[in-house]
C-alpha cells in the first residue's frame, strides 16, 4: 500500500492494484473471532445500557412494495416513541423508506431528532443508468431525506470494473449535498471476504459516510464475520486518512441478542469511538420489538409478550 490514496482512483488499473494489494482476509480467523466475540457475556447493568444503545442505533425500516403513507406515519410514531407507555425508552436513529415515501416521513418526524433515510439508486438491484441513479438521489434529497442508502453495482464490481463503481458512488455522493451517504455493498453477493474488504475500501475512497452490509433482500445478509471485516476496514481507513466512516449492519437482524453481539464486535474491532449512532447503525424491519421486550424484562423481571408492542 505505497500509492498515495489521492492517486489510487486515477484509473481502473490503479484501483485494481490498490484493492488487490490489500492484505487478504483470513477466512477461518474472521469466522472464529466473530464467533468468540459473539459468546461474550455482559453484566445486567451493561445489558440495560446496551439495549438502549442498540435502540438508538436502529434505522427502523420498511421497504415493501405494499408500503403506504399510513404505514410510514405509524412507523415514524414508533420511531420517536418506541414504547408509548414508557417515556424513558429512547428514539431510534432514523427511519428508512423508499424515496417516494420520504415526504410522508419528513412530515411525520418534523421537530424530532429522528432522521429520514431513503434507499436510492434503483434499490435493491442497482440495475439502471447513472442518470437514473443520480435523479433518484436528487429527488429523495429534495424531498427532505437526511441520509441516502445507495447500492453499489455488484455486476461491475464482480467484473473488476472498479472505476465504474467508484464513479457512481462519487456521483451519488455529489448529488447528496449535505445528506449523508450510506453505501450498501450487498455482501451476500460478493462471494468472498476479500471482496468485502475491497468493496469497503472502494466505497470509502469514493466518499461513503457509511458502509452498509445489505439490502435485506438477499440472503445471507448481515453476518458477524462480514461486519467484522467491514469494521476492520473502517478502522484501518481511519488510521490511514483520519476520516471516520460508519458501519451499518442491515438485513436479517431480528433479536436483541444478535444486536448486542454486533455492539460487542464494534467495541472490540473498531473501538468505542464507533459505538454511537453517528458511526454505527442496525438496519432492521423487525428488531425493535425484541429490544423493547428484553428491556422490559430487565426492568420488571417479566416478558410483556410480542403483542404488547405495536407491530414492527
Ligand atoms: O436496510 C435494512 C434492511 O432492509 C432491513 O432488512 P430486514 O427486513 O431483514 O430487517
Amino acid at each position: 500500500m505505497t500509492t498515495p490514496l489521492a492517486e489510487v482512483a486515477g484509473s481502473n488499473a490503479t484501483l485494481r492494484a490498490f484493492l488487490h494489494g490489500l492484505p487478504g482476509v483470513d477466512r477461518v480467523g474472521a469466522d472464529q473471532r466473530a464467533a468468540i466475540l459473539g459468546t461474550r457475556s455482559i453484566k445486567t447493568t451493561a445489558k440495560a445500557q446496551a439495549l438502549d444503545a442498540a435502540i438508538q442505533m436502529v434505522d427502523l425500516t420498511t421497504l415493501e412494495g405494499a408500503d403506504t403513507p399510513g404505514k410510514v406515519r405509524a412507523m415514524c410514531a414508533k420511531a420517536v416513541h418506541p414504547d408509548p407507555d414508557d417515556p424513558t425508552v429512547p428514539s431510534v436513529a432514523a427511519v428508512c423508506v423508499y424515496p417516494d415515501l420520504v415526504a410522508d416521513a419528513v412530515a411525520a418526524l418534523r421537530g424530532t431528532a429522528v432522521k429520514v433515510a431513503a434507499v436510492a439508486t434503483a434499490f435493491p438491484s442497482g440495475r439502471s443508468s447513472l442518470e437514473v441513479k443520480v435523479a433518484d438521489t436528487t429527488l429523495a434529497v429534495a424531498a427532505g431525506a437526511d441520509e441516502i442508502d445507495m447500492v453499489i453495482d455488484r455486476g461491475a464490481f464482480l467484473a473488476g470494473d472498479y472505476r465504474k463503481v467508484y464513479e457512481e458512488i462519487a456521483a451519488v455522493k455529489a448529488a447528496c449535498g449535505a445528506a449523508h451517504l450510506k453505501v450498501i455493498l450487498e455482501t451476500g453477493e460478493l462471494a468472498t471476504y476479500d471482496n468485502v474488504r475491497r468493496a469497503s475500501w472502494l466505497a470509502m475512497l469514493a466518499g461513503a459516510d457509511f458502509i452498509k452490509t445489505s439490502t435485506g433482500k438477499i440472503s445471507p445478509a448481515a453476518t458477524p464475520p462480514v461486519v467484522l471485516v467491514m469494521l476492520e476496514a473502517v478502522r484501518d481507513f481511519f488510521a490511514r486518512t483520519g476520516r471516520r466512516v460508519g458501519v451499518k449492519a442491515a438485513g436479517g437482524i431480528r433479536t436483541a441478542k444478535d444486536a448486542i453481539k454486533y455492539l460487542v464486535l464494534v467495541n472490540e474491532t473498531a473501538g468505542e469511538d464507533w459505538l454511537t449512532p453517528e458511526y454505527f447503525r442496525l438496519g432492521a424491519s423487525s428488531l425493535l420489538n425484541d429490544l423493547l421486550m428484553q428491556r422490559r424484562k430487565l426492568a420488571t423481571g417479566r416478558y410483556g409478550g410480542a403483542d404488547y408492542f405495536t407491530l414492527d
